[in-house]
C-alpha cells in the first residue's frame, strides 16, 4: 500500500522511521523534490492513506481536498475540530469522497472507555495535562507565566477544551480527544499546567457518569526532537496503520 504523510517534524519522523509504504511527502510550496510534492493534485493516482503529522494549520490547508479526493486520512491534528466550520467541511468531504477521517489517539488512551461511557451518559469528565516548562515554549503558556523561572507547578490554563485545543494548536490536542470520545468540546474541563518536576508529558482524565467512574494517567515522554510532542503520539499513528491492515485486531 502507497502512504502519503504531511510533516516533516518529530511525528512525521518518527512515523517515517517505523512504517513501510510511506512513498511520498506533502510539503509546503518550494520545497517539492524527489518523494515531495506541495499540492494533493500533485499526489500519485494509486494513493489511499495520507498521514497528517504537521499540525492543525495542515489539516486545515490540505484535509478537505485529500477526503473529497477519496483518499483516507488518519490525523493526529485533533485539536483543529474544536472549529466548528472546519470539522464540518472535513465531514462533508469525507462523504463526498467516500473517505474516512481517522482521528490518531495521539498522546492518551483511554478513548474507548470514555466512548463506550458516552452512549450511557456522561456527567463530568475533566482532563489535565501537565508538561516541563519546555513542553510549553511556544505556547500561550509564555505571556501567562515566567517559564523559565518557574519553581513550582502552575496552571496557565482553566477552561473548556473548545478554548484549550484553538489557544493551544500544539498542545492541546489531547483536550480535544477527550472531549470528542467522550462530553464534547463545551463539557469537557480542561487545566493545562506547567511543571518543573513533571516526569514527562502527564495526561490525566477523570471521567464519571452511569458506567461508574474512571481515572486514567499516562505519563508520556517526549520525542527526542521536540519536548512537545509525546512519542506515544507518533506511535499511535504507526498503530493507526498497522490496525488498517489487520485481518483482526482491537
Ligand atoms: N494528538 C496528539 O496527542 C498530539 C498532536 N500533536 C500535533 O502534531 C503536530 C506536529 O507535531 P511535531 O511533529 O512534534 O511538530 P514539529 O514542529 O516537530 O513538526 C511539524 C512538521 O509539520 C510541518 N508542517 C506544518 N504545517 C505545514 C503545512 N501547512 N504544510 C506542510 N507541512 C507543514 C512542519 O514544516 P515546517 O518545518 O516547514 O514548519 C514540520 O515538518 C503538532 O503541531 C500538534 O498539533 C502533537 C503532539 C500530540
Ligand atoms: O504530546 C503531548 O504530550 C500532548 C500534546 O502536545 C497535545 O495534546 O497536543
Amino acid at each position: 500500500m502507497t502512504i502519503g504523510i504531511i510533516g516533516e517534524g518529530a511525528i512525521g519522523r518518527y512515523v517515517r522511521a517505523h512504517l513501510e509504504g510511506v512513498t511520498v511527502a506533502l510539503v509546503r510550496p518550494g520545497r517539492e523534490g524527489p518523494g515531495r510534492v506541495a499540492s494533493v493534485d500533485a499526489l500519485p493516482g494509486d494513493l489511499r492513506l495520507m498521514l497528517d503529522c504537521a499540525g492543525h494549520q495542515a489539516l486545515a490547508q490540505f484535509g478537505p481536498e485529500i477526503l473529497a479526493r477519496g483518499i483516507d486520512l488518519v490525523t493526529v491534528s485533533l485539536g483543529a475540530l474544536a472549529d466548528d466550520a472546519l470539522h464540518g467541511r472535513l465531514r462533508e468531504a469525507a462523504r463526498t469522497g467516500g473517505a474516512r477521517l481517522h482521528l490518531a489517539s495521539g498522546a492518551i488512551g483511554a478513548l474507548d472507555a470514555l466512548a463506550a461511557a458516552r452512549v450511557g451518559g456522561l456527567d463530568a469528565v475533566t482532563y489535565a495535562g501537565r508538561k516541563p516548562p519546555a513542553g510549553w515554549r511556544g505556547s500561550a503558556a509564555e505571556p501567562v507565566l515566567g517559564l523559565d523561572a518557574l519553581t513550582a507547578p502552575a496552571a496557565h490554563f482553566e477552561g473548556t477544551a473548545r478554548e484549550a485545543a484553538l489557544r493551544y494548536p500544539k498542545n492541546a490536542n489531547v483536550a480535544a480527544a477527550v472531549a470528542l470520545a467522550g462530553a464534547g468540546f463545551d463539557a469537557t474541563r480542561v487545566r493545562l499546567i506547567a511543571d518543573p518536576d513533571a516526569p514527562g508529558n502527564v495526561h490525566e482524565i477523570e471521567a464519571r457518569g452511569a458506567f461508574g467512574r474512571f481515572s486514567f494517567r499516562i505519563e508520556g515522554r517526549a520525542l527526542p526532537d521536540n519536548p512537545r510532542s509525546a512519542a506515544l503520539a507518533a506511535m499511535s499513528v504507526v498503530a493507526a496503520v498497522l490496525r488498517r491492515a489487520a485481518p483482526v485486531g482491537i
